[in-house]
Order: C-alpha cells, then structure tokens, then sequence
C-alpha cells in the first residue's frame, strides 16, 4: 500500500478533494463528504489532518469503518497501522446518584459494536415517582397536538424499563402516520437489518392506525409517528440525544440523524419533525415514499450531549429552522420537570411566522413556566404587526436576548451551517469559549 507523508495529505484539504488520516490509515472521502451523517463541516475542517482523535472522539460504530475501507488509499508514513481498526470502547458515564426523584441508571452491553447505555432521568423519573406525574401531565395540550398515540398517555405512569427501545442500539419501528405519501409502494421490512449482535424486536406487526393527512405542520416539513414494537416500549433514548434512521435509497447505504420529540414518557412510540427535500436522499426519496405501515430502522442513542439536572444553571439557544428538534427536547424535559431550575432563552430564527415549528408548544411553555423558559423568534421579513424580530440573528439580538457567558452559562447551537458558523464567530466576540471540530458536553459552546 502506497505511504503518504502528513505534508502529501495536507494538501488534499479542499471541497472536491478531501483526504485525511484515521488510525495510520489514508482516506480519500472527496465522495463521501457530503453524505456523512455527522456532517459535511466536519469533513471539511479535518480533512488534510490527522482526524483520527476527532473520529475517535465522535465514538463511530462499527459500521462507519465498514464505510471507511473503499476509501482507504495508502498508510501514513511512520503510522502504525491495525489491520482491522475497532471502535473505540464507549465511555460509560457515572451513574447518576439517586434522588427523590428516582433517577436509574442502566448500563446494558450487547456484545456487539454498539454498547447503548440508557439513562433513564429527567422526564421519566418525574413522571415515575410518586405523585411527580402532575407536572408532566399539565403539558398535556402539547401531548394532543401530537396525535392519537399520545393521548393513551394521559393516565400512564411507570414504562415498563424492561421495554427500552434502544437497549440494542438498535429498534425498528413502524410508520403509523405520515402527511406525504408518495406513490412508491415498496415495502420495507427487507430494509431492516436486525443482525449483528443488536437486540431483535419481533416483526410482528400490528395493522397500522388511521392515516392522518393533515401532519404537514409547515411547509415542507411534516410531524411522522412511528409505532414502536411494543405499545409499552419506552423509546430509551437519553435527553438531548438523537437516533439516526438507515436505509437503502436506490441501492446505497444512507443514514441521517433525527433528534425525536417525542420522549420516554411518551409509551410505545416515536415522534419526528422532519423537513422533507423533494430531493433529499433520505426525505426526499425514501421518508416521503413510506407506506402506512411500513418497517423503518432506526439506531441509537447517538450524540455527545447527555442532559441532566444541574448541568448548568442557564441555558442560551440559537436554533434555524429544524434545528429546533433538540432544543425542543431539552426544553420539554426541563419545564417537565419540577425539580429543575434551569433557564433557558431560546432564539429562533426562520424565514416567516409561518415556518416556525412547534410554536404552540414553544409558546405554551413560555406561558407555563416562565421560570424555566422564555423564547424571542426571528424572520427574515417581518409581517405588519409581527411582535418580534426581524433579519439575522447578530451580536446585537444575542446580547438582547442570550444570557451572558459566564461559568454557569451555555450556548446551544442547532441549525443550517451557514448560521451556525456565523453565530460560533459572534458568540467567541461576546466572550463565550467555542470548542474543537467535534462537540463535547463539557463545552460552553455545544452544537448539536
Ligand atoms: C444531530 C442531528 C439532528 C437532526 N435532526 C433533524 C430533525 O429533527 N429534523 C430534520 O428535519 N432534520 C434533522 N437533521 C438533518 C437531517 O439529518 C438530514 O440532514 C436532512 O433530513 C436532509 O437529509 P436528506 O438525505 O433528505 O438530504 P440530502 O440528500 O443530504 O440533501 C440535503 C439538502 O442538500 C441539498 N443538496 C444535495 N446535494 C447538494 C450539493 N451537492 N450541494 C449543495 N446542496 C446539495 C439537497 O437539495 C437538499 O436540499 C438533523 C441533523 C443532525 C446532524
Ligand atoms: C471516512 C471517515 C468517516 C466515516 C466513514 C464516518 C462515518 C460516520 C457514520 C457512519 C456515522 C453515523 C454514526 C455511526 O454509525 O457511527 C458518523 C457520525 C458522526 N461522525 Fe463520522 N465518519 C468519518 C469521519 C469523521 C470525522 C473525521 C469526524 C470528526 C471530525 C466525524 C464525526 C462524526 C460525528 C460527530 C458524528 C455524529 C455522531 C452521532 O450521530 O452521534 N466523522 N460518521
């Protein structure tokens, strides 16, 4: 195999031309760039280097090194080589101390590539000690706007802990409603792969409930339900952590990362916000084409932000369009749950009032808790009479809006890249600490 100097590969560090070195190992990802599920930016900031802390860092499953090996085209000079790289051991995080508010931890290993630790806090453990479900239920406006699913809710109290979703790392789930159907009916279920070690959920399928046809909730993006295998699974998934659904689009391997919103309080089902492209590969051509019933897989808990009580005291956010899904998580758990205290000021900026998703619950909950949460939106061009502001989110409408940086505060970003880079530069201008390539929960700055 041809050896390259770290020189040779620093020259290969443009759009169009992109090399980088993981494990000793050199890779041409020029193709691969722009369908990697954790981002383009990402490619690009590390090509030309060696990535491989950056890669380790990110905690890759054993599938990305699969992915990886096509594009291998040499070694790097010196490097010790391994002749089949391994993903790095997951870090298992202490287990949370327990409280009245009966946080668990459970740390479960599959035996394969993917060990899922799920801790189960926040929601659920308000929602499952005794007499903590009240706070949880007075949201329930949120629940209905969600569709029927939610609704069997309302008088649940424990999820059943033995039914976690992603206790493998890895769940199917069924489609049980959907705006858009395209006219492809192909069937699914041969594109779930169940093998390698992740935990089997029968195929068993239960008749799909009644199509709904009104989930277009702005344009272009629509709310999708998913039934899980079991109408007590809890979906498992930590706070402030997001699945990746795969499939096969038109013979290729695509995945993409989704951040629900629904979450374990919400039994036997999962609940997306997507923004479909007409030619998004995996909106586009695969979500916008499911059937009613039809098998999705879906893999997890992905990401590095793992929220719990007392993380911070304040929270500031910037989210662009359906970069909302993870800040809507964060903040549901938070005014969800009685014992925590932490504020969160929430910016959010979209083209018009009519593209702003989840407004009615985002509104609710500024209503509800204004302790926990206040929110100030931004469009593009401000109808007549609209209360609040207009053009792009800058140093001057952060100052207004954020809480200042400080050791007891952090910056969520979440949104298209063009904004996120440019809200990074002003948030480093105003004082706050902006981290590395690959985001940390530890950072002041943390972009989901
Ligand atoms: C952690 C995380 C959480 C996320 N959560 C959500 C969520 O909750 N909801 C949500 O809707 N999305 C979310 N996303 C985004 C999501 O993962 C996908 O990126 C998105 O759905 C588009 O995927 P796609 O395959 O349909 O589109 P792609 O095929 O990747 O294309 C996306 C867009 O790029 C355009 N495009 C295609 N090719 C090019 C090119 N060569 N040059 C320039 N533009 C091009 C396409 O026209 C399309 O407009 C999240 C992303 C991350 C990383
Ligand atoms: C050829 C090189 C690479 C390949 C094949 C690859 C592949 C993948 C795959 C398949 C995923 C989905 C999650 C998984 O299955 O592991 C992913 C996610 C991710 N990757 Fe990479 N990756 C590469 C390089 C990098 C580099 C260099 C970085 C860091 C700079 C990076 C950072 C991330 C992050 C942050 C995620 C998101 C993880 C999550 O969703 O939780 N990747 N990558």
């Amino acid at each position: 195999m041809k050896e390259y100097t770290l020189r040779e590969v620093a020259q290969h560090k443009q759009q169009g031309d992109l090399w980088m070195v993981i494990q000793g190992k050199v890779l041409d990802v020029t193709t691969y760039a722009r369908d990697h599920p954790g981002g383009l930016d990402l490619i690009l900031e590390t090509a030309g280097t060696d990535a491989t802390e950056a890669f380790n860092d990110a905690g890759h499953s054993e599938e990305a090194f699969e992915i990886m090996e096509p594009m291998v085209i040499g070694t790097l000079r010196g490097a010790t080589v391994q002749a089949k790289p391994q993903p790095k051991a997951p870090k298992v995080p202490t287990p949370i101390k327990k409280s009245g508010n009966q946080k668990r931890t459970i740390s479960v290993s599959s035996g394969g590539a993917l060990v899922a630790v799920i801790v189960l806090g926040g929601v659920l453990g308000t929602t499952s000690a005794p007499g903590g479900i009240a706070k949880s239920l007075t949201s329930f406006d949120l629940k209905n706007s969600f569709g029927p699913l939610s609704q069997a809710l309302v008088n649940m109290r424990l999820p059943q802990l033995e039914n976690l979703g992603f206790l493998g790392g890895f769940v199917t789930a069924i489609i049980t409603s959907i705006a858009a159907v395209g006219l492809g009916l192909r069937k699914l279920s041969e594109l779930a792969d169940v093998g390698g070690g992740f935990t089997k959920y029968p195929r068993a399928i239960k008749a799909g409930k009644q199509l709904q046809q009104d989930l277009e909730i702005a344009s272009n993006v629509y709310l999708l339900s998913f039934e899980l295998p079991s109408e007590k699974t809890v979906l498992g998934l930590p706070v402030g952590q997001h699945v990746t659904i795969k499939a096969d689009v038109n013979g290729k391997s695509v995945s993409r990362s989704y951040t629900p919103v629904s979450n374990n309080t919400d039994l036997g089902c999962l609940k997306l916000v997507i923004r479909c492209y007409p030619d998004g590969q995996l909106t586009g051509q695969y979500l916008q084409k499911l059937e009613l019933g039809d098998e999705v897989a879906f893999r997890g808990p992905k990401g590095a932000m793992r929220y719990k009580r007392g993380l911070t005291k304040r929270i500031s956010m910037v989210a662009g369009g359906t970069g909302i899904t993870p800040m809507y998580q964060l903040i549901r758990a938070i005014c969800e749950d009685d014992e925590d205290t932490t504020q969160v000021s929430l910016i959010y900026a979209n083209r018009s009032p009519e593209d702003i998703l989840l407004l009615k619950e985002l509104n609710s909950f500024a209503r509800r808790y204004p302790k926990n949460f206040k929110v100030w939106y931004m469009v593009d061009k401000a109808p007549a009479g609209w209360k609040y502001g207009e053009g792009y989110v800058n140093a001057d409408v952060m100052k207004r809006h954020l809480y200042a940086p400080n050791a007891d505060t952090k910056l969520f970003l979440c949104g298209p890249p063009g904004m996120i880079n440019a809200c990074k530069k002003t948030a480093a201008s105003l004082g706050f600490e902006v981290g590395g390539a690959v985001p940390k929960m530890t950072d002041q700055v943390f972009t989901f």
